[in-house]
Parts: structure tokens; C-alpha cells; sequence
């Protein structure tokens, strides 16, 4: 008997969230379970970014923090998952590459690639964006402070995009950020674990600070193959963000 939301015979229905995840907070939870309702999707597969290129102005945490954070944060759903593809491909990552991996992985799935507004408004920057349209169903979905729009889009316009007003959440990872790095909570913007996760690991904390047990916190990037530096401890303590 199956359990998924896909008929016997039919193609698994994966909705794919790529994001740097810098922290990964409630609003890409939120989106990711919307259009799995909405779509009647059978899986989302989280994919935090190896190198986020149109990022490259500002210092990202190590791949490593953000994969295991992604895992923390999406641990308790069944349905959602995190993948290493883009973690693991060297160079830029570039979502063609992305949802060509994931076919390979999946050949018998049609993949749902799912995207803020704000993300929306640039996919004409993407590299390789011709291939990417057919590759995948674009879902872009609504954001505070910004437009949810498809007019540039009206070429691609043949079903392979399609825009969804979900719950408003105004969290963004650059306000997670500030705040970590400020000293102010982080609560309910990210889940529980990941605020503990940022504080076991004194991410965005200024250069030079400790972790909480007196070491000095990581600032060099993670090596890409090996595990994390420090396994997760299964007893944490009360942190104060
Ligand atoms: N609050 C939100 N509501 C809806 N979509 C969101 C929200 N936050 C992020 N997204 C979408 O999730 C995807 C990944 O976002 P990303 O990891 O860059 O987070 P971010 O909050 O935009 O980060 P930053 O503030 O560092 O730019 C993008 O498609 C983005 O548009
Ligand atoms: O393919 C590209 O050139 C490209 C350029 C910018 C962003 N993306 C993807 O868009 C998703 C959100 O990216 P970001 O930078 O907003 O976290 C993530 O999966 C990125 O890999 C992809």
C-alpha cells in the first residue's frame, strides 16, 4: 500500500527548496510545507547551496553548519529531506546542475523547484535558465517585501510556472543573522535546535569570540568531504539566544 500523495504507477511528486539556509528559518519551512499541501507533492527535498554566487559579496558559513542545520530544522517531517548535491559539486552552484542531479537520482520523478519572490524576480539571472525551465515546475511563492510576480516570465509561461500566496512570515536569514550576532534571540524565527545548533557553534558571532566552552568558535570554511568538526551533543544545554 502506498502512503504517498503519488497513484500507483505515477510519478513521485518531489518538490525541491534550494537555499543557502544561513540560518534555515520558519519562512522556508513554511513555504516548503505549503506547496507540498498545495501540489499535492509526496516529498520536498531541501538543498542547501555549495557556493551561493550571487552571494558572493558577503562571508557565508561553512556548507557543513548550514547542511546540518538544514537536517535539524526538517528533521521531525517525514516528508522532507536534505540533500548534498549542490554541497558536494564543486564550484558555483547553479540549480540546472541541481535539478540534474536530483533526476539522476530520481529518473521517475517530476521535480518542483520552489522559490521565494524575491528569488523569483532575478531567476533571469540564473545560469543555463533555459535548460532550467525544463527541467522542472517552478512554484514561486509569496514574501513580505516583495512583489510575487511572473510578468517577466511570459515566455516560459506554459504551465512550468506557477505563483502561490502561502502564510506571510517576515524572517529572513540576514535578520537571523543581525540578531545572533547582536546577542537578541533567535527563537521561533528558527527552530528550536537551530538556535541551539548556532549557539553550540558561535556562528555570526563576532570574529574572535568563544564558544561556550571557552574554545575559540570556527572560522575557517569546513572541508567539503569530511563530517562535521563536531558531532552534535545529544545533552544541550539551556543556550541564552
Ligand atoms: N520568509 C520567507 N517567505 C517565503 N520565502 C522565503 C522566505 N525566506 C526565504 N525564502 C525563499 O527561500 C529560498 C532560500 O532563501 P535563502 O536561504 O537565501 O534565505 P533568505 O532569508 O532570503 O537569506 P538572506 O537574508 O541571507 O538573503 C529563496 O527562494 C527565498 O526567496
Ligand atoms: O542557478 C543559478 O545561477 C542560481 C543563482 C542564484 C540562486 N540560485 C538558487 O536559488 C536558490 C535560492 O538561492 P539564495 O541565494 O537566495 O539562497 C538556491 O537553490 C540557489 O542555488 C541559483
Amino acid at each position: 500500500m502506498t502512503t504517498t500523495g503519488a497513484a500507483a504507477g505515477a510519478r513521485r511528486r518531489i518538490g525541491v527548496m534550494g537555499g543557502t539556509f544561513d540560518p534555515i528559518h520558519h519562512g522556508h519551512l513554511v513555504a516548503a510545507s505549503e506547496v507540498a499541501h498545495r501540489f499535492d507533492l509526496d516529498d520536498v527535498v531541501f538543498v542547501p547551496t555549495g557556493e551561493p554566487w550571487q552571494k558572493d559579496t558577503r562571508k557565508v558559513s561553512p556548507a557543513e553548519d548550514r547542511y546540518l542545520m538544514t537536517v535539524i530544522a526538517t528533521a521531525s517531517n517525514p516528508r522532507f529531506s536534505v540533500s548534498r548535491v549542490d554541497i558536494e559539486r564543486a564550484g558555483p552552484t547553479y540549480t540546472v546542475d541541481t535539478l540534474k542531479d536530483l533526476l539522476r537520482q530520481h529518473p521517475d520523478s517530476e521535480l518542483f523547484f520552489i522559490t521565494g519572490a524575491d528569488a523569483l524576480e532575478k531567476i533571469l539571472t540564473w545560469r543555463g535558465w533555459e535548460e532550467m525551465f525544463g527541467l522542472a515546475t517552478f512554484v514561486g511563492v509569496s514574501r513580505p517585501g516583495f512583489e510575487l510576480s511572473d510578468t517577466h516570465l511570459a515566455e516560459i509561461h506554459d504551465g512550468r510556472v506557477h505563483l502561490l500566496e502561502i502564510p506571510a512570515l517576515a524572517i529572513s536569514s540576514t535578520e537571523c543573522r543581525r540578531r545572533a550576532a547582536a546577542g537578541a534571540p533567535v527563537w521561533y524565527l528558527v527552530p528550536d535546535g537551530v538556535v541551539q545548533y548556532i549557539a553550540k557553534r558561535n556562528l555570526y558571532r563576532p570574529e574572535g569570540s568563544t564558544r561556550l566552552d571557552g574554545t575559540p568558535a570556527v572560522t575557517a570554511p569546513v572541508h567539503r568531504e569530511s563530517g562535521p568538526t563536531d558531532p552534535i551533543d545529544p545533552h544541550p544545554e539551556e543556550f541564552p539566544q
